[in-house]
């Protein structure tokens, strides 16, 4: 792994997308029909964008479950369920394991990856190139971005909702730019709040809980400094805890109806918060991009300012 070349993957973050988008507007082969379930097989990051996007499938009445590739059984294979094992790099042992499962089997397999001809296309009746080119610095980031993408054409083509997606991925790529464009202007602060002895706690609403997912995974994967995430109504029942005795700095994605009861106990306890994309009463500083009041934009979007984060203190170490 490399911060240099981490620093690089992310700026080359809006040309993907726009070659994303293209590719969107063609044609795409259809998925299996009759689907009535839905099983994402993953790990790390891959994992993360599931399960948001099962949680959106569920919301749309679909049986849909991310499952990590590593859990010893899952749901047991049938020609309703379609099975969506993901791995960036296509090689991941445990979510190989889990797609071996089910390979040959009666569920349809639509596989989801970086690296056209990897293990994991082996056994797939259907392969999806997540497009996002090579990650040179050795980190998920842009094939995260990509397969959030990914499976929100997959929600769309299953439920036949959702919203022109080329669209929103154009908009996603402007409102990266524009938070690499005028990083100059947040990040001293970003970094400032955030440096502290105990580490980084991200916080989001369920329906975006893998913006706090890879944000506390690109802490520690790149200058390896503790982090963590956390949902935001759970946040009362769960971190609220460590703002007693820690130097709690808190990394928090507004949109959940919780976000004001967590609030007053960061408040209460003097902690620190760096809000992305909207605000709260009681934060400490606040990271604004184009488009970031659309909740699909700041989906696609918002982990960029941890990562941004991230590579500075990599860099440096
Ligand atoms: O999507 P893949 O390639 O299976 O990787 C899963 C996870 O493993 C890692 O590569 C780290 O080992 C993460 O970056 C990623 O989130």
């Amino acid at each position: 792994m490399n911060p240099e070349l981490f620093q690089a993957d992310l700026e080359a973050k809006p040309a993907a997308l726009t070659e994303l988008a293209a590719w969107l507007e063609k044609e795409r082969p259809p998925l299996p029909e009759s689907v009535r379930r839905v099983v994402f097989l993953g790990m790390g990051s891959s994992r993360y964008a599931a399960g948001v996007a099962a949680l959106r499938l569920r919301a749309r009445g679909f049986d849909a479950y991310a499952e990590y590739g590593s859990a010893a059984a899952t749901f047991p294979a049938g020609p309703e369920t379609l099975v969506v094992p993901i791995s960036a790099t296509g090689g991941s042992r445990e979510t190989l394991d889990a797609l071996a499962r089910y390979a040959g089997g009666p569920s349809p397999v639509v596989a989801l990856t970086n690296v056209p001809g990897s293990a994991i296309t082996e056994g797939a009746d259907q392969v999806v190139p997540m497009l996002a080119g090579e990650e040179r610095g050795g980190v998920a980031c842009r094939t995260f971005q990509h397969t959030l993408v990914h499976l929100l054409a997959m929600e769309s083509d299953l439920t036949g909702a959702g919203r022109d997606l080329p669209a929103l991925v154009r908009l996603a790529a402007e409102a990266t730019s524009d938070l690499l464009d005028r990083r100059d202007e947040w990040l001293p602060r970003a970094l400032e709040l955030l440096e502290g002895p105990h580490g980084v706690y991200a916080v989001a609403p369920a329906e975006r809980l893998s913006s706090a997912e890879q944000s506390a995974l690109m802490v520690r994967e790149g200058p390896r400094r503790p982090a963590d995430a956390c949902e935001s109504g759970d946040w009362s029942h769960v971190d609220v805890y460590l703002t007693k005795t820690l130097s709690y700095r808190a990394l928090l994605f507004p949109g959940s109806a919780y976000d004001a009861q967590a609030m007053d106990w960061i408040t209460q306890r003097g902690s620190t918060v760096l809000t992305v994309g909207g605000h709260v009463e009681g934060e400490r500083g606040s990271v604004r991009y184009r488009h970031d009041q659309d909740p699909d934009v700041a989906l696609l979007t918002e982990t960029l300012v941890a990562e941004l984060v991230a590579a500075h203190w990599w860099r440096a170490a």
